[in-house]
């Protein structure tokens, strides 16, 4: 298997299958691959949808379609079974995270999600996300989860992607409709005539269908992610998986996941201002590939927010040396800067990260 860190993101289907709520049926083998790549040394985060097919008989609603809030209820209530159902088949912990596209999109939050997964994984936890559907009406909506699983994937430097559902990948034409449709095995390029393929969803716990999933796709290969989408109900795909062979549809990535996060830091994120380090900061960044210290740092000038980028200027010749996400507001900064990092927590009264900037999300020059 040729990844190091994986987002495998389970379907409602494969979760509680045939409405009648959780059910290991299908999650033994997805665990069992998720283990085993844990002994392979590989980390693994789930995106598992799930919620509201788990809660659906918890509560009660007469139309088949039950409305928003119904379905709120029943995945508030199903979120509990579904943990508890993923928990009985790992020695290791998981944990839950519920979140928005409003909490991706915010800066501050962003980053809390990114350490908080660091820390997880560090701490061989399996983190299990899913949407946060009691709060996340219309606009603060991901919407679906197979579009989530990408976003996670970017958030925690991931560079694989698993999509696990009830088909074996993508076919030419929906493939319930069609007893014709033929399995595409590879993608280069996610053109339109690829999302022209892709039909909706038959099934009324799921949303989105396989046009999502190419959208998940999209996002993911553009970063550098290598995507599949797999066929979850079948357990000999997990053998395939382990034995480094493509047993659904595989979405080839342009370019290495940490390129491609390297070019973004570098090209594309504007820097809202920037700090000046001493010698010592300079040399740890430059030479021993070290995190930023507020010791290290001298004076600090413009206006940002914790999660904006900033410049990393060496205070000797003026020279910018490195740009990297930083973990504080400049007020916090002015505050901290040439301090220890164990003092951050008296002078703050809080204390997020003991670096300013964490070398994954640094760019040296
Ligand atoms: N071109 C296609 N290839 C494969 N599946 C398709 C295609 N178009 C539509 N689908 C449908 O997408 C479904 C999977 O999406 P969905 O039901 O949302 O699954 P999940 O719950 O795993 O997210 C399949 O069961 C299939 O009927
Ligand atoms: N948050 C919802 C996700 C719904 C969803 O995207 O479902 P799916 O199409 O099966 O991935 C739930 O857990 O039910």
């Amino acid at each position: 298997m040729n990844f190091n860190r994986a987002v495998i993101k389970v379907g409602s289907a494969l979760v509680a299958p045939d409405n009648k709520g959780c059910s290991g049926q299908h999650l033994l083998a997805i665990a069992r691959f998720i283990t085993e790549c844990q002994r392979a040394g590989k980390e693994i985060i789930l995106v598992s949808s799930g919620s509201v097919a788990a809660g659906r008989q918890l509560i009660h609603h007469g139309s088949p379609v039950p409305s928003i809030p119904t379905k709120q209820a029943m995945a508030s209530v199903g979120q509990m079974q579904m943990m508890a159902n993923w928990q009985r088949f790992f020695d290791v912990p998981c944990s839950q995270l519920l979140i928005t596209h409003g909490d991706l999109k915010d800066r501050q939050r962003y980053i809390n999600i990114k350490n908080t997964l660091r820390i997880l994984l560090a701490n061989n936890v399996i983190p299990v996300v899913n949407e946060n559907d009691t709060v996340a009406t219309e606009e603060l909506k991901v919407g679906d989860n197979d579009n989530l699983a990408a976003l996670v994937a970017l958030v925690s430097e991931a560079d694989c992607l698993f999509i696990l559902s009830d088909v074996d990948g993508v076919y030419d034409q929906d493939p319930r409709n069609n007893p014709d449709a033929v399995l595409i095995p590879q993608i280069e390029q996610i053109t339109e005539a690829v999302y022209a393929m892709a039909g909706t969803t038959s099934n009324p716990i799921a949303t989105g269908g396989m046009k999502t999933k190419i959208q998940a796709a999209e996002k993911a290969v553009e970063n550098g992610i290598e995507t599949y989408i797999v066929n979850g109900t079948n357990s000999g795909v997990f053998d395939l998986l382990l034995k480094g062979k493509n047993p659904g549809t595989k979405f080839i990535a342009s370019q290495a996941a940490t390129k491609a996060r390297k070019h973004w830091l570098k090209h594309t994120l504007k820097s809202n201002g920037q700090v000046m380090l001493d010698r010592g900061a300079v040399q740890a960044l430059v030479n021993k590939g070290a995190s930023l210290l507020p010791s290290g740092i001298t004076s600090v000038n413009g206006h940002f927010a914790a999660g904006d980028s900033i410049d990393l200027v060496n205070n000797d010749n003026n020279q910018v040396i490195a740009k990297g996400i930083c973990q504080y507001s400049e007020r916090d900064l002015l505050k901290i800067k040439g301090c220890n990092s164990e003092q951050i927590v008296d002078i703050l009264g809080y204390c997020p990260s003991k670096v300013i900037i964490h070398r994954d999300d640094m760019v040296v020059l």
